[in-house]
């Protein structure tokens, strides 16, 4: 690979501001998704000063709040941070769904990096091993994805 020319980022934009944009639905599982979120930066050394938290009712507005931020606030990264668990009827579907579409296009029309902290599960257990317990804390995941692409984005 010596002539292949390589891009990537590193974690290393520590400069950047980030907007962390967090739905209120189930919020006994997503605060630990934000604190997982805001622990992940400032452990890598962004400021505390840099990071903002917008909240929304729940995961359905989440798409319209981050194109809000992204058009008004232009920060490096966005973060959208919440929880969708299965309940019985077909309702999941929709509000996962558009979530996870509307915060997908946003970030494309803005090439404003989006990362997508939003749990989607069938089960509340499930949550909570994936908001700081057995299997990690897809909030930290999600900042740290966000910090990569900045720097990456910076590279290209
Ligand atoms: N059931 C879940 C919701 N539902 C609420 C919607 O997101 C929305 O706030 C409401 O329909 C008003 O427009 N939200 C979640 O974040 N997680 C859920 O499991
Ligand atoms: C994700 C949902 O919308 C869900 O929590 C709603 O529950 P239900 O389908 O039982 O109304």
């Amino acid at each position: 690979m010596t002539n292949v020319t390589v891009v990537e980022g590193d974690f290393r934009a520590t400069d950047a501001k980030f907007s962390i944009v967090v739905a209120r639905f189930n919020s006994f599982v997503v605060e630990s998704l934000l604190t997982g979120a805001i622990d992940a930066l400032v452990r890598h050394g962004v400021a505390e000063s840099n990071i903002e938290v917008i909240r929304v009712p729940g995961a359905f507005e989440l798409p319209l709040a981050v194109k809000q931020v992204a058009n008004k606030r232009k920060p490096d990264a966005i973060i959208a941070l919440g929880a969708v668990i299965r309940g019985g009827t077909p309702h999941f579907d929709y509000v996962a769904g558009e979530c996870t579409k509307g915060v997908a296009s946003v970030m494309l029309e803005t090439d404003i990096p989006c990362s997508f902290g939003v749990l989607t599960t069938d089960s509340i257990e499930q949550a909570i091993e994936r908001s700081g317990t057995k299997a990690g804390n897809k909030g930290a995941e999600a900042a740290i994805g966000a910090l990569e692409m900045v720097s990456l984005i910076r590279n290209l």
